[in-house]
């Protein structure tokens, strides 16, 4: 008899990026909140701590020292240079969440998404972000108020540069009603989720079901 139980479903790889401050990390908040089946990864960083992030959960913070030792070792599935500080993904929890069928949320930069789809090209579901105007952007920013000015100015600097990678993406969402973008996140989530390539044991499953028929 046909079984539903014999599909399982390989963990895709859900890439966010955008110009610093349109909204990656709060999208990323609102997904990990509504989403039992994806988990984030976190991040190695350079980087100081903005107040009101944790270490372990928003990234792992470390000397240059350690990350050269992590990239170097071969730990890392990516890295990037970003504002002058070194980003990367840890390999292994990656590897652990999408062979045990979890999907994989990443906040991570066009290098870094470049990269990343090299390696895993068909896990990889790439989604752009734009803000609205390059004047929310700066609100946005500023709003933030975790910045320093100069760190402000440098990341407007920085945006066209990374907008101009958005022909890389599958997918772009214009980030102005926070809601709406949550809901194209989602849509594109579940239909990713659904692709036949991901799904195995549907070949079996779908013999069976029409030994039955
Ligand atoms: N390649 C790569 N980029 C990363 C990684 N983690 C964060 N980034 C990117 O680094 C940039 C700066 O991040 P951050 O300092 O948190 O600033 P924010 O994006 O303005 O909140 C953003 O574009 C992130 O997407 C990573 O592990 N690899
Ligand atoms: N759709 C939106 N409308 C208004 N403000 C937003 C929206 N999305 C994010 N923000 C605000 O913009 C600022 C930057 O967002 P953040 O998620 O930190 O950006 P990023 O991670 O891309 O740098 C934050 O203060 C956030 O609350």
């Amino acid at each position: 008899m046909s079984d539903t139980s014999t599909i399982d479903r390989r963990g895709l790889l859900l890439v966010l990026s955008s110009p610093s401050g349109a909204g990656k990390t709060t999208l990323a908040r609102h997904l990990m909140a509504t989403d039992t089946a994806i988990s984030m990864s976190v991040s190695v960083t350079t980087r100081r701590p903005r107040p009101g992030e944790v270490d372990g959960k928003d990234y792992i913070f470390l000397d240059e020292d350690r990350f050269k030792a992590m990239a170097d070792g071969n730990e890392l599935l990516e890295w990037a240079n970003v504002f002058g500080n070194f980003y990367g993904t840890p390999h292994a929890p990656v590897e652990a969440a999408i062979s045990g069928g979890r999907d994989v949320l990443f906040d991570i930069d066009w290098q870094g998404a470049q990269q990343l789809s090299e390696k895993m090209k068909h896990d990889v579901v790439r989604v752009f972000i734009l803000p609205p105007s390059a004047k929310s952007l700066e609100q946005r920013l500023r709003a933030r108020a975790q910045d320093p000015e100069e760190v402000v100015r440098k990341r407007m600097d920085a945006a066209a540069a990374e907008i101009s990678h958005w022909p890389e993406y599958d997918y772009v969402i214009v980030n102005s009603d926070l809601q709406k973008s949550m809901e194209g996140l989602s849509a594109i989530l579940t239909a990713e989720r659904l692709r036949r390539e991901r799904l195995n044991g549907l070949t079996a499953f779908v013999r069976d079901l029409q030994r039955e028929l």
